[in-house]
C-alpha cells in the first residue's frame, strides 16, 4: 500500500494537532500518523494524576481555539485533554493510530519524502508519500533513565515518572525521587501527601518561582527585555522563599527567562513541595554515588534504605532513530540544530514542531509559521506551473 498526501505530519500530540489544523484551515492535505491508539497520548497516558498545565491558559491554547473564559486560569490535566479531543474533532484532523514511523527519506529524483510506518494493528509496513514532512515526535518521546552503579542490585520498586499516578501504593514506604525537574519536585509532594517517607536528590542549581511570577513574568516579557524581568521574578522569588541554600537548593546565576531559552531547562513551578522540604516533611540529597540492594550511598557519603524509587529524570527525542536525513535538521541529541527562531523549517521540504523547549505556547508557534510557509510554496509552485501552462483551479479562481 502506498498512501500519497501533500504534507505528512508525525506525530498527534499538540505540535501535530496544532499543525494540521493551521494546515486544514489553509486547505492543504494533510494526513497525521501516531504510534499510539489516540491522539495527546503523553497527557492521557504518561501523566500523573493531580497535574495542571503549569502556564495560565492564555500561553497554553493551540492555534484558533482559546480556551473557555469561565474555566480555570490553570487548567487541569483532564480538561486538557477533552481541549485536546475536542480540537481535534472540530478541526477534522486526519488521524491515523497505531502507525509506528520507522524511516523517512527524502528521494531527489521524485522531490517527495519516503516514509515507511509499521501498522501495529496487522503488522504490516505501510508506505506515505509527501512533499512535505512535518516532524512532531516531541522532545519527551522516550523516558530516560540515568545509569547509576548497582542500580541492576536495587531491591525495591523503580519506575519512571511517566508512569507516575499517584502515591496511593506507597504511603508509609520510604521513596526517593531522583531529579528536580517540575515532574520530579511536583511527585515528590504528592508521594508527602500521601503519607510516604519522600527524599528527593537535588544535584544541580534551580530556579524555584510560583505560578504567579512565572504568569507575572510571561506577561513582563511582552513588554521588557528580559534581563529586567529575570531580575525582578528573581527578587520576588527570593523575597517570597527567603534563602534556600540552607535547604540544599543553590540558585542558579543565569536568571529563570534567560536560562529556559538559552537551554530549554524550565525554572521549578512549585505546587508545595518548598513548604516540605522546610518543615522537613521531604528530605533533599545530592548526586547518588552506588546503589547496593536497598542501600543507596549518596556522593557526600550519605546512606539511607529506600523501598522505591521514581526517575523523574526527564525525557529524550527519538528523531534520529528514524529520520535518515544524514543529521541535516537534528543533532545527535535529536534536537534541532538551528537556533531559535529558525530551528523549524530544513531543506528539501522538512519541518519540526514541538523542539524549542518552549511548551505550548512555542509549538503553536511553530505550527503556525510551518502551515504559513508551505502555504506560501504551494502557492509560488502553483504559479510557476501557470506559467508554465499548466493551471490549478485555485490559480484560475484568483487569476479571474
Ligand atoms: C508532565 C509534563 C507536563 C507538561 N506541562 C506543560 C505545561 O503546563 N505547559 C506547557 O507549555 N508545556 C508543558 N509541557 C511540555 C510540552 O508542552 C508537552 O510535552 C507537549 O505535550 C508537547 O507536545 P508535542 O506534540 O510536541 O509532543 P508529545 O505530546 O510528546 O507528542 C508527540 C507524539 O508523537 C508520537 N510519536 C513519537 N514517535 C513516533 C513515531 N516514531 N511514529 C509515530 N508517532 C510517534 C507520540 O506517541 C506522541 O503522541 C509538559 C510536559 C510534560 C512531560
Ligand atoms: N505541570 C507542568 O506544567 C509540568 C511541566 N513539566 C515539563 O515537562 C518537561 C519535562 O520535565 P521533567 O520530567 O521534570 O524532566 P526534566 O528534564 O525537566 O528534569 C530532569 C531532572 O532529572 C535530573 N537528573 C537527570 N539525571 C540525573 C541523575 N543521574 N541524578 C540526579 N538527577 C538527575 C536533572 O537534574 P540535573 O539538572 O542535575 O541534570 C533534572 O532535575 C519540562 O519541560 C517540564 O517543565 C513537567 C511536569 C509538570
Ligand atoms: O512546562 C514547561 O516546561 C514549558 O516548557 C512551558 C514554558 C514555556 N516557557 C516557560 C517559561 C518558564 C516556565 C515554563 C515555561
Amino acid at each position: 500500500m502506498e498512501q500519497k498526501t501533500k504534507v505528512l505530519i508525525i506525530g498527534a500530540g499538540p505540535s501535530g494537532l496544532a499543525t494540521s489544523t493551521c494546515l486544514n484551515l489553509q486547505g492543504i492535505d494533510n494526513i497525521v500518523l501516531e504510534r499510539e491508539d489516540c491522539c495527546a497520548s503523553s497527557w492521557k497516558k504518561r501523566a500523573y494524576d493531580r497535574l495542571k498545565l503549569h502556564l495560565a491558559k492564555e500561553f497554553c491554547q493551540l492555534p484558533h481555539l482559546p480556551f473557555p473564559s469561565d474555566g480555570p486560569t490553570f487548567v487541569p490535566k483532564n480538561d486538557f485533554i477533552d481541549y485536546l479531543d475536542y480540537y481535534a474533532f472540530n478541526f477534522c484532523i486526519s488521524l491515523l493510530c497505531y502507525r509506528i514511523v520507522q524511516s523517512a527519506t527524502f528521494d531527489v529524483s521524485s522531490n517527495s519524502w519516503l516514509v515507511e510506518a509499521k501498522n501495529t494493528l496487522n503488522g504490516s509496513t505501510e508506505t506515505y508519500v509527501s512533499r512535505f514532512l512535518v516532524v512532531a515526535t516531541g522532545e519527551n518521546s522516550v523516558e530516560f533513565i540515568p545509569q547509576i552503579c548497582g542500580l541492576d542490585s536495587f531491591a525495591g520498586v523503580t519506575l519512571h515518572s511517566s508512569n507516575y499516578k499517584n502515591g496511593q501504593n506507597f504511603s508509609d514506604k520510604n521513596v526517593l525521587v531522583v531529579g528536580c525537574g517540575n515532574s520530579g519536585m511536583e511527585i515528590a509532594y504528592d508521594l508527602a501527601d500521601w503519607g510516604a517517607q519522600t527524599s528527593i536528590i537535588i544535584r544541580n542549581s534551580v530556579h524555584i518561582l510560583t505560578k504567579e511570577m512565572v504568569q507575572l513574568g510571561m506577561n513582563l516579557l511582552k513588554m521588557f527585555p528580559v534581563w529586567l524581568v529575570d531580575y525582578i521574578v528573581a527578587k520576588l522569588s527570593k523575597m517570597w522563599y527567603g534563602d534556600l541554600n540552607n535547604y540544599g537548593i543553590q540558585t542558579p546565576s543565569k536568571g529563570p527567562f534567560l536560562m529556559k531559552s538559552l537551554t530549554g531547562r524550565s525554572p521549578v513551578i512549585d505546587v508545595g513541595t518548598i513548604h516540605k522540604i522546610k518543615n522537613e516533611e521531604i528530605k533533599v540529597f545530592p548526586g547518588i554515588k552506588q546503589i547496593d540492594g536497598h542501600n543507596v550511598e549518596f556522593v557526600n557519603g550519605t546512606r539511607k534504605k529506600f523501598e522505591a524509587i521514581v526517575f523523574a529524570t526527564g525525557y529524550r527525542s527519538t528523531v534520529r532513530r528514524w529520520l535518515k536525513d544524514e543529521g541535516r535538521l537534528f543533532n545527535e541529541f535529536g534536537m534541532p540544530k538551528k537556533k531559535k527562531p529558525d530551528h523549524w523549517k530544513g531543506e528539501d521540504g522538512i519541518y519540526c514542531a514541538g523542539f524549542s523547549s518552549s511548551g505550548l505556547f512555542g509549538l503553536s508557534k511553530d505550527a503556525m509559521m510551518i502551515a504559513e510557509d508551505i502555504h506560501t510554496l504551494l502557492n509560488f509552485e502553483n504559479g510557476e506551473e501557470t506559467r508554465n501552462g499548466v493551471s490549478t483551479s485555485k490559480n484560475y479562481q484568483e487569476n479571474a
